[in-house]
């Protein structure tokens, strides 16, 4: 696509943003049931491009160049994927509406009235991985929370994408919303041609691996909101229930091998390997999982399957296995594993093991990382599970929005003063000067 089109686009979803302003939350319930209602229609259409997309992938694996991982993502078909996407429009449409949300509100004087109202953000840019249905989620979050979006993602499942933003744009073409509120770009050319466009677009939102977050970070005066790897780990501490190590660890790892809030690094106390770690590891092993042991876990592990067994090496406590590997370290208390999890972690999500409060309260402040855990497994980290309906990804960044990033992770805020004629001249310190009430303002209701 021509420079000139690109910022054609930027333009388009610009005027989009701006006319979402003024959306009323009924009128974002019926594009999201129109959306439903089109993507019901047209799935036999959605699902034979998704096929194609299939084929050319197979092809891919079957040379070796693609993952099996990659594969199921890409399948829109299989099981209840399809539905469960539906599903979650439904969900964000019953949600409250995230703007027009008063979250401060002071009476500086009298008839000077000061609120602090969500808003939105304006022009997203999201770049993802080759999952179709990512695009639904992230139209309809898009659309609840007043944003219009810009989407590209992996190029393997490009005709799906295609599919599924032309089903939307169709849905949107009936409602208020302007469809230009979705657009879909295909490659990378493009996304590098956005990124110079900070006058149209207001928040990019990288969501893949450590290397697509910080190109974009680096290539870009745009805001960027990380959606990055998961380093994450789970400790097991010397107060662990054995039966619950188990099922989180097992769980942790096993449950999708594939995403970021998978397990890749099981921390274990010392005090514990001839009680915990047979029965964890003898569980992982069951479930194929090709343990990276350090040199004190391998010597309490005489007799296991040698075939899932390798002697880890340093960097394995930096690697993000994506699949059934995990690398296994002895730490002597919820110390070190509090300080190997923040200097090896992506600060996604984590998780202890243990009956014992003060320890589990003492890791859950101590580790920084958007979700600390407590006896639940670390593939909990995910919007829909959270209760969002569905989400953008799963911030790996610090500020703004952190974990899950759901509606409320798409609106900002901005400060409505509602005076009648005041001026900063009348306030001060001296004779014949007006002193500022700030005096809490009892809200019940939306304001404009
Ligand atoms: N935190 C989160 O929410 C999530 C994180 N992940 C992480 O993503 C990784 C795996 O996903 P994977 O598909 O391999 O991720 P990639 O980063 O390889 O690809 C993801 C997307 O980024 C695009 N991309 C990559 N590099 C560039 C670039 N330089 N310029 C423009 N676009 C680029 C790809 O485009 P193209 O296809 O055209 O190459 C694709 O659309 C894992 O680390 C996983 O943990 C995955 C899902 C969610
Ligand atoms: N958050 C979802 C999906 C995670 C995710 O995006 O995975 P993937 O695209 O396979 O890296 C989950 O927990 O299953």
């Amino acid at each position: 696509m021509s420079t000139e089109n690109i910022v054609n686009i930027a333009q388009r979803a610009r005027i989009a943003a701006n006319k979402l302003q003024y959306v009323t939350t009924q009128d974002k319930s019926v594009a999201l049931n129109k959306i439903i209602s089109v993507l019901a229609d047209k799935k036999q259409e959605i699902f034979k491009a998704n096929r194609t997309d299939k084929e050319n992938a197979e092809i891919l694996v079957n040379a070796g160049t693609l993952s099996a991982s990659l594969f199921k993502r890409l399948d829109l078909e299989k099981g209840d994927k399809f539905d469960t996407m539906l599903k979650g429009v439904s969900d964000i449409d019953q949600l409250p509406d995230p703007t027009g949300q008063i979250t401060y509100s002071c009476k500086l004087d009298e008839g000077l009235e000061l609120y602090r109202v969500t808003c939105p953000v304006g022009v997203l840019l999201v770049i993802f991985e080759a999952r179709p249905e990512v695009v639904v989620n992230i139209s309809s979050l898009a659309i609840k929370s007043g944003n219009a979006v810009i989407l590209k993602g992996g190029k393997e499942s490009i005709l799906s994408l295609a599919a599924l933003s032309t089903a939307i744009q169709s849905a949107l073409a009936d409602t208020v919303i302007p469809p230009d509120a979705i657009q879909l770009v295909e490659t990378r050319e493009e996304i590098k041609a956005l990124l110079e466009l900070d006058k149209y677009i207001d928040l990019v939102v990288p969501r893949g691996s450590n290397s697509l977050v910080k190109y974009i970070q680096s290539n870009t005066r745009i805001p960027v909101l990380g959606h990055a790897d998961g380093l994450c780990s789970v400790y097991v501490d010397k107060d662990a229930d054995i039966d619950k190590a188990v099922r989180v660890v097992v769980d942790s790892k096993i449950n999708y091998p594939a995403a970021c809030n998978a397990a890749e690094t099981l921390l274990v106390n010392r005090s514990i390997l001839s009680t915990h770690l047979i029965p964890i590891t003898t569980a992982l092993q069951k479930a194929n999982v090709k343990l990276h042991l350090d040199s004190e876990s391998l010597s309490h592990l005489p007799s296991i399957d040698s075939s899932l067994i390798k002697e880890c090496v340093a960097e394995d406590f930096d690697t993000e296995f994506l699949d059934l590997e995990i690398a296994v370290k002895v730490v002597g208390d919820v110390e070190e594993a509090i300080q190997h999890i923040n200097s090896h972690g992506s600060k996604h999500t984590d998780a202890i093991v243990t009956e014992n409060e003060q320890v589990a309260k003492r890791f859950m402040q101590g580790v920084d990382a958007a979700g600390v855990y407590w006896n639940a497994s670390t593939r909990f980290a995910d919007g829909f599970r959270y209760g969002f309906g569905a989400e953008v990804g799963v911030s790996t960044n610090k500020t703004h929005a952190r974990g899950p990033v759901g509606l409320e992770g798409l609106v900002i805020y901005k400060y409505k003063l509602y005076g009648n004629g005041h001026i900063v001249e009348e306030f001060g310190e001296g004779s014949g000067k007006k002193k500022y009430l700030h005096e809490k303002i009892d809200v019940t209701e939306k304001i404009v």
